[in-house]
């Protein structure tokens, strides 16, 4: 089996980001965090870290784990309205009774760089010019990188999320895949999955595609990023029990993260630099 490392793409990404950052005005980009998980918390620092070799400016807005739904939507409407801010972004998990997918709505598309707001993916479904999740474009860009033909391959994407599944399954259609989406209430869930010559994981939930789940010669595409007891991370994919079945496989970590946050600046940049 292929190990399919999402570490050089994603430093090309970031080449390439620098130098658009670089030729036009300075990007910034405005993180929006109302969590205390400490996932999120990496997450947010590794792009302000990242942000800050690529000469693009990072403003992360922390209003604390007990911030209010309407303090949230405030925030990111006053962020949407300022113009020396070019991408808004709302970190995920939010404090009980926030919806992100409402709050949402309250960041300019112009400016929305994670693909969040409900009008980014009615237009990604409707092959109109959007940001799409940077967790889905990345999955998308692993799969370029490594040159995995999609054009009338069955597809199989395992998680219905807004910011995986739904916008991944459109993004795999506009390449001409026979997509079918699966997630926890999909009966024999392996029977599905054997079927795929392409399968993503995207459920959140460790080991769950093992041996049983994965046609020999397929290509696996690692989404998970589920915390172990040690402080690691491991992904949806039991990567030991595919191993001798699965002609690829993105690693966790290594894979698509590194991907993701490359994306998530390289569409602040281009935000900066819309006409
Ligand atoms: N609105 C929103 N959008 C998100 O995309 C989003 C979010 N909220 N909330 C938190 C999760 C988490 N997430 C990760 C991204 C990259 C890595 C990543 O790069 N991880 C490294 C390793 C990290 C380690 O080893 O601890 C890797 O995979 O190589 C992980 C996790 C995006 N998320």
């Amino acid at each position: 089996m292929k190990t399919l490392t999402g570490k050089d793409l994603a430093a090309a990404i970031r080449a390439q980001t620098q130098a658009e950052a670089a030729a036009g005005v300075q990007p910034r980009l405005a993180v929006v965090v109302a969590t205390a998980d400490e996932a999120s918390l990496w997450y947010v620092r590794s792009i302000a870290k990242a942000a800050a070799g690529l000469g693009i400016a990072c403003d992360v807005v922390d209003l604390g784990p007990d911030a209010a739904p309407d303090q949230i939507a405030e925030t990111l409407a006053r962020l949407s309205a300022a113009p020396d801010v070019h991408g808004v972004m709302l970190q995920t998990p939010l404090p009980p009774g926030a919806s992100a997918q409402q709050l949402a709505a309250a960041i300019d598309p112009r400016k929305d760089v994670d693909g969040a707001n409900p009008l980014s993916l009615g237009r990604l479904a409707a092959g109109l010019p959007a940001f799409p999740p940077a967790t889905a474009a990345a999955v998308m860009a692993l799969l370029d990188h490594y040159e995995v033909p999609l054009e009338g391959r069955r597809a199989v994407v395992v998680g219905r999320s807004t910011v995986v599944g739904k916008p991944l399954a459109h993004l795999l259609l506009d390449r001409h895949a026979t997509v079918t989406v699966a997630h926890s209430r999909t009966r024999d869930l392996a029977s599905v999955t054997a079927r795929a010559e392409v399968l993503v994981a995207a459920a959140g939930r460790a080991g769950l595609i093992g041996r049983d789940h994965v046609a020999p010669g397929a290509v696996v595409i690692d989404v998970g990023t589920n915390p172990t007891d040690d402080g690691g991370l491991t992904g949806d994919v039991d990567a030991t029990a595919v191993a001798d079945v699965a002609a690829a496989l993105t690693p966790v970590p290594g894979g698509v993260g590194p991907v993701t946050t490359a994306l998530l600046l390289r569409h602040t940049a281009r935000a900066a630099n819309l006409p």
